[in-house]
């Protein structure tokens, strides 16, 4: 059964629409006939005071799983103007955005207050705002209400002294070293009498490690629509296997094949999806095209890229990690993972983003060839079978074509040739960081990848020093230093950068050269101060020589004793 439907008859779904207010019910049924079995399950139990650990497929509903409850309690608490009735922690802006934006509707209705703070702007801003605004609902990242705490402890603990609720959203990603500190400054901030929900589709952590969280005799949910899995059972998971210098041709053909659908397309770092993206743009054409990744896109860029890909029917948005979880765009009809995550959890929520609550949706991960082990890891890991998908217009000569065309386009900008070089390594830097290296070393085609990356050059790097394969590398015979910035201003810059190299070396050089020149010289000098006179030299020949003759005239005799006296002394 679709993980948004609900296995709950019409006597729970009733029990527990009784225990909600008429003014939630309103905003509800505006847009929903009946609840999804995560959201009659922990919402039940955190009416009855009890704290949840909730794991529910992605789109099953969980966002709304917590908030019916949450307003349920606070409704009833007649919250102050700054009196925090609860606190939801994102891992993500996009995530703490989002939640909300389902929120608003339903604290507008109560008369409560939602505020957001995520960082993306000055804590200063965030910190005025909160003193002179309000919030009874405070929705935030743990980095951005730590540094709030920094700032202005005393003023917060006081507004979180009526909190009743704490949510953490994606619990699981909490267990990761970056926010170690700033969640338990933020927990010991809070009252320890209060009712606490873990939410994700993948709760890995352990039950004692929950303890962390406060938690006292946590309920725990668990909602899958079969044993045997805990993806949606509306998503169909696929691989397409390819010699990993066709991934990208690949990637291309796919979706080429499908022009009317709209794909979400994940890599590994934030420089392949900008190098990507000028690749895409140059070889789907027609097709409107999306990228967000974290560093370099502020919070309003990344907002009104996803914005936009959300309006669009068609469109094809290549992305990093940072739309991995929780964001909700309902119409993504394909999921492609171009590169195995780093993590195999990240794999459900990746594919997550589509066939959210009962929608048909499919996901597709690129395998290389060397990399087949992956299937059969992430089924026994991760409890997900992938089914094979062909992708019959891709050939090896189409590859090479297309790494011609990749080339080309780079020569044409040296920000797009230095943006393949950086993405290609911060792909390897990723790679050998993934869990799977854990239970086995998955071999990864380095020369394959780099011609799908139509790299002209093997960068150097750490990683590949040991490799014995790179010689197969077609190198370019383009000079790369000749390709230019398409960016008249870059270009003026690099070639003033150039010319100072230059003369930089030339003065080196010549300095170089004085050097030696004066050493040549010194060396001389001392030769000619330490060379004996011609003569002494003659001498010091002679002497031996008289020496010898001396010597055979005593042994003759031929020297009286008077003349042998005057010569030895
Ligand atoms: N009772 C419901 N009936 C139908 N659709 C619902 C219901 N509740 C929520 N939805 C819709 O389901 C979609 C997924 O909801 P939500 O984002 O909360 O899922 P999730 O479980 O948090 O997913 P993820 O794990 O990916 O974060 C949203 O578009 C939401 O509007």
């Amino acid at each position: 059964m679709a993980s948004g439907e609900s296995k709950f008859g019409s006597v729970a779904q009733r029990t527990f629409r009784e225990r909600l207010s008429r003014e939630i019910l309103e905003v509800f049924d505006q847009s929903f006939k009946k609840f999804t079995d995560v959201q009659v399950l922990s919402g039940t139990h955190l009416l009855n005071h009890s704290d949840v650990v909730v794991e529910s497929p992605t789109g099953s509903g969980k966002t709304l799983s917590f908030l019916l409850p949450l307003f349920t309690i606070l409704q009833k608490k007649k919250l102050q103007k700054n009196e925090i009735g609860a606190l939801i922690l994102s891992p993500s802006r996009e995530l703490a955005t989002q939640i909300s934006k389902v929120a608003l509707p339903y604290a507008e209705k109560l008369g409560l207050t939602v505020r957001t703070s995520t960082g993306g702007n000055k804590i200063e801003k965030d910190l005025k705002n909160f003193k002179e605004g309000s919030a009874n609902i405070l929705i935030a990242t743990p980095g951005r209400l730590y540094s709030m705490l920094e700032a202005e402890r005393a003023h917060l603990v006081r507004c979180f002294r009526s909190l009743e609720v704490l949510i953490v959203d994606e619990a699981d990603r909490f267990s990761e070293s970056q926010f170690e500190v700033a969640l338990k400054d933020i927990l010991a901030s809070l009252p320890k009498q209060r009712r606490t929900g873990l939410f994700s589709a993948t709760q890995t952590k352990q039950y004692d490690e929950m303890a962390s969280f406060g938690l006292r005799n946590a309920k725990k949910v668990k909602v899958t629509h079969s044993e045997e899995t805990v993806v949606p059972s509306s998503l169909n998971n696929f691989y397409t296997s390819c010699e990993t210098s066709e991934k990208t041709l690949r990637c291309l053909e796919f979706i080429r094949q499908r022009p009317d659908k709209k794909f979400l397309i994940f890599y590994p770092s934030c420089s392949a999806v900008q190098y990507f993206h000028q690749i895409f743009t140059r070889c789907l054409t027609k097709r409107p095209l999306f990228r967000v990744f974290g560093k370099g896109l502020n919070v309003s860029q990344r907002a009104t890229q996803i914005q936009k890909f959300s309006e669009s029917s068609n469109g094809v948005m290549l992305s990093t990690d940072v739309m991995a979880r929780g964001i909700d765009i309902s119409d993504i009809d394909w999921v492609i993972q171009f590169e195995l995550p780093k993590l195999s959890s990240w794999f459900i929520h990746r594919a997550g983003r589509t066939a959210r609550c009962g929608r048909e949706g499919n996901a597709l991960i690129i395998i290389g060839t060397e990399q087949l082990a992956y299937v059969n890891f992430v089924s026994q890991h991760e409890k997900v079978a992938l089914k094979e998908i062909s992708v019959p217009t891709s050939s090896a000569r189409k590859a090479e074509e297309l790494r011609q065309k990749m080339i080309k386009i780079q020569c044409s900008d040296r920000a797009i040739l230095e943006a393949g070089t950086r993405a290609f390594v911060s792909h390897i830097e990723a790679y050998v960081k993934h869990d799977c290296n854990i239970v086995f070393f998955i071999d990864l085609d380095v020369v394959g990848l780099a011609n799908s990356y139509g790299l002209l050059r093997l960068p150097k790097m750490r990683e590949l020093a040991q490799r014995k394969d790179l010689e197969k590398f077609d190198r370019s015979s383009i000079e790369t230093s000749t390709i230019k910035y398409a960016d008249p201003k870059l270009e003026a810059g690099r070639e003033s950068a150039m010319e100072e190299k230059h003369e930089r070396k030339v003065s080196v050089l010549a300095e170089k050269a004085k050097k030696e020149k004066l050493k040549l010289a010194k060396k001389n000098k001392h030769k000619e101060q330490t060379k004996a006179p011609k003569r002494k030299a003659d001498d010091s020949g002679d002497d031996i020589h008289s020496d010898i003759r001396l010597m055979k005239k005593i042994k003759k005799g031929k020297l009286s004793k008077q003349e042998i006296k005057n010569v030895l002394n």
